[in-house]
């Protein structure tokens, strides 16, 4: 496994022995949490992808956008809609859409039919989400074969049907022209609340995105470049597996900032797209490992984020849980 900054590269391509497959990404989601992923098979889908995503930002009309608007963590939303971290003065300079499940002969969620230019490549979206998930189940297998579980553990768990929450995020972070006085955040600094998270950046205009790795501290710790790998996309831990894990494989806190100051030439758009992997509603999200064998800095930090190790919960009491939790914090800042 070849190393670029502070996220590991792998090539799946030549891993198809899920033992195999295991060994070489296990350091990386027990330290950073976070892996680029060559190899992956999603790379001709991914391109569609931006195209639809670009046309839809750029021309998609208001009324549609209303009429999908966000609700139940879907749908659209506009720029400066969001603020994942509710401590920072500025909301997250981006837009996005949500897609929930997808299935031929049944309405789309979370609107039917989707915005106009979405619904016509409707069954190139409902490839790619079925292409995610698949990608998504190779690696869960090896993420339990990793934790020495039955290699079944996690998959058997995940099950793309309409009451599963997994969600294909299309985000747009508008150009910053040159000379403009804008607060750095893109995106404010949160984990991801799922099992695993597969994002796709382009290479141009990809810039941006920056980890706290679990080693640092929380206040005063040194932010770290992603920077991108051509060709690959970006796999990360979610919240509800690092619960599961006990903390074997670590969530980890990420942002987008723009550089500051901004450059004589100005900032490019950024696009990128988000798969957010979910365990079903019903699975049962109890700690793999002995609660006392998890370390104090670990309990800490999964603690902060208002989830107790070892007890009986499922994905969906947790999503609960770590929605209340985010909405605590926006209480107090
Ligand atoms: O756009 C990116 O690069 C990151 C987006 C992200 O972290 C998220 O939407 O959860
Ligand atoms: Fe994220």
């Amino acid at each position: 496994m070849a190393g670029a900054g502070a996220v590991s590269v792998v090539d799946i391509s030549v891993l198809d022995d899920p033992r195999e497959l295991a060994a070489a990404i296990k350091n990386a989601l027990s330290t950073t949490g976070f892996l680029f992923v060559k190899g992956h098979g999603l790379e001709q889908q991914a391109e569609d992808m931006f195209r639809i995503s670009e046309r839809f930002f750029a021309e998609e009309t208001e009324e549609e956008k209303r009429r999908c608007a966000y609700q139940n963590n879907m749908g659209y939303t506009r720029v400066s809609q969001e603020t994942l971290d509710p401590t920072l003065p500025a909301p997250d300079l981006k837009e996005g859409f949500n897609t929930g499940h997808i299935e031929p002969g049944q309405p789309p969620v979370p609107c039917h039919p989707l915005p106009r230019l979405l619904n016509e490549h409707i069954d190139a979206l409902l490839a790619f989400r079925q292409g995610c998930f698949a990608f998504c189940q190779r690696m869960l297998e090896a993420f339990a074969v990793a934790l020495d579980l039955k290699p079944d553990h996690f998959t058997s768990q995940h099950n793309l049907s309409v009451d599963n929450r997994s969600i294909l995020r299309f985000l747009h972070y508008p150009a910053v022209p040159a000379g403009a006085q804008v607060d750095p955040n893109r995106a404010g600094a949160h984990t991801d609340y799922g099992s695993c998270t597969a994002l796709f950046v382009q290479s141009n205009g990809g810039e941006g995105l920056q980890i706290l790795p679990p080693s640092e501290p929380l206040e005063g710790g040194k932010w770290q470049d992603v920077g991108s790998v051509e060709g690959a996309l970006l796999l990360n831990i979610g919240d509800a597996l690092e619960l599961w894990s006990g903390a074997e494989f670590k969530s980890t806190l990420h942002r987008v900032r723009l550089p500051s100051p901004i450059p004589a030439e100005g900032i490019p758009a950024r696009y990128s797209i988000a798969w957010f992997n979910q365990p079903d509603g019903d699975a049962s999200l109890k700690t793999v490992v002995p609660v006392s064998s998890i370390s104090a800095r670990d309990l800490e930090r999964m603690e902060r984020k208002g989830v107790t190790p070892g007890t009986e919960v499922t994905s969906d009491e947790h999503l609960q849980a770590r929605l209340a939790s985010t909405y605590k914090q926006r209480a107090v800042a």
